[in-house]
């Protein structure tokens, strides 16, 4: 295999089956710098400088990139201080009353798209009547269900709203375009809030340049190719609370966040429980949860700009029967490149044998204009053709 798909090799079957799990730990050891005699990979600048260990880790991540859009990362050296003080901060604020989490809310979304939210609907896909019981049998599922006579036996629990709330916030920097963070006090929210919560968002905010440096060394560019498209980056932390089940599940399979593709660049997720599945090969496939890892996703943005090459894969949060009523915290960190940076298919995935007209799957957009389009089609105020996907 080579690490950029730019040749006319026709796509290469897929063999990952599971998400992988990739130890970074290599990216951070010193190396003397020594030339490269892998004759299989392209003699660049960038990659002169890079160890084999260092070289299988970014043919992995292109690997798992191309096929699964999925992957775990471990000895990634992000501080478990810091990861333990936001979990704990993240209970804090969860637990405090409906009443008093709803001063934390914003009242204009268009101005302030952050702060806490309850029941925020992901899902782009198949959704019931909030007027039902909310709830469909197996069987109801399964035969409601006509362009998937398959042997689908996972009966879900529709909602018109995800069982969660979230408290999100936004860059602290007046460059990136976004409002000022907006803390807001309350009885009950410990003073450490905001600092536990801006300290995550900036230790993740390296984490994400150090995936790019990678990235951009996977998709055949230079290693700081992401560098200043992601000086005044608009990324976004989010703090998740799924609500525990009232009663247990019992033959309900329970869906808790809607199917559905994130639009960014990229996502990493901490989750502390499990429920979190990936559709693969048509098949929903839970992530394991393994200690000390964060889980790595692709959104849309990655996909439109890598032609198509690497892909934005749907995914849910479910609640897996034997975890029956178990309440459920994650952290997501949505990486935002500048948006003013102009997106358009990276020359390394461009296939030079297609047709001169259809090379390029998609015009070029600014970052800002892909995530406003993808979040209008979400809230449904505009169709997803808006986001001109297709030229
Ligand atoms: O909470 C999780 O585990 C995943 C949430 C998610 O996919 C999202 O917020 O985009
Ligand atoms: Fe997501």
């Amino acid at each position: 295999t080579t690490i950029a798909a730019a040749d006319s090799t026709p796509q290469e079957p897929i063999d990952l089956q599971q998400i992988p799990l990739i130890d970074l730990g290599p990216w951070f050891t010193e190396i003397p710098i020594q030339l490269q005699t892998n004759s299989n990979i392209q003699q660049e600048r960038s990659f002169l400088a890079l160890n084999k260990a260092q070289l299988e880790v970014v043919e992995k991540v292109y690997q798992a990139c191309r096929q699964v859009g999925f992957f775990l990362i471990q000895n990634h050296g992000f501080d478990q201080s810091v990861l333990n003080d936001t979990w704990k901060a993240s209970q804090e604020f969860f637990a405090m009353s409906t009443e008093e989490k709803i001063l934390h809310k914003t009242n204009n979304e268009v101005e302030y798209p952050y702060g806490y939210e309850q029941s925020e609907s992901l899902a782009k896909g198949k959704q019931l009547d909030r007027a039902s019981d909310q709830r469909i049998l197996l069987d109801d599922a399964v035969s409601s269900d006509s362009d998937n006579n398959n042997n689908h036996t996972d009966a879900l629990l529709m909602m018109g709203k995800d069982l969660k709330e979230t408290f999100s916030i936004g860059p602290n920097n007046p460059r990136s375009g976004m409002p000022p963070r907006r803390w807001v006090q309350s009885p009950n929210l410990p003073p450490t809030f905001p600092s536990a919560v801006g300290t995550y968002y900036r230790h993740m905010e390296r984490l994400s340049l150090v995936l790019l440096e990678i990235f951009a060394l996977a998709l055949n560019q230079d290693r700081s190719y992401f560098e200043d498209k992601m000086d005044h980056h608009q990324s976004a932390l989010r703090l998740a609370h799924y609500f525990p089940l009232q009663e247990p599940n019992g033959n309900w399979h329970v869906v808790r966040a809607g199917a559905h593709t994130d639009y960014g660049a990229l996502t990493i997720l901490a989750a502390q429980d499990h429920g979190l599945e990936v559709m693969l090969h048509d098949e929903w496939i839970p992530v394991s949860l393994l200690k000390d890892t964060f889980i790595i996703n692709l959104g849309d943005l990655m996909q439109r700009w890598t032609n198509d090459k690497w892909i934005s894969t749907m995914h849910r949060v479910a609640m897996p029967s034997t975890e029956a009523m178990e309440q459920r915290y994650s952290l997501a960190f949505f990486v935002n490149i500048n948006g003013d940076a102009v997106i358009e298919p990276l020359s390394s995935c461009i296939d030079s044998t297609e047709d001169i007209t259809t090379r390029h799957k998609y015009p070029p957009i600014t970052a800002g204009e892909h995530l406003m389009a993808k979040h209008l089609a979400s809230m449904g105020e505009a169709e997803n053709s808006l986001v001109g996907d297709e030229l």
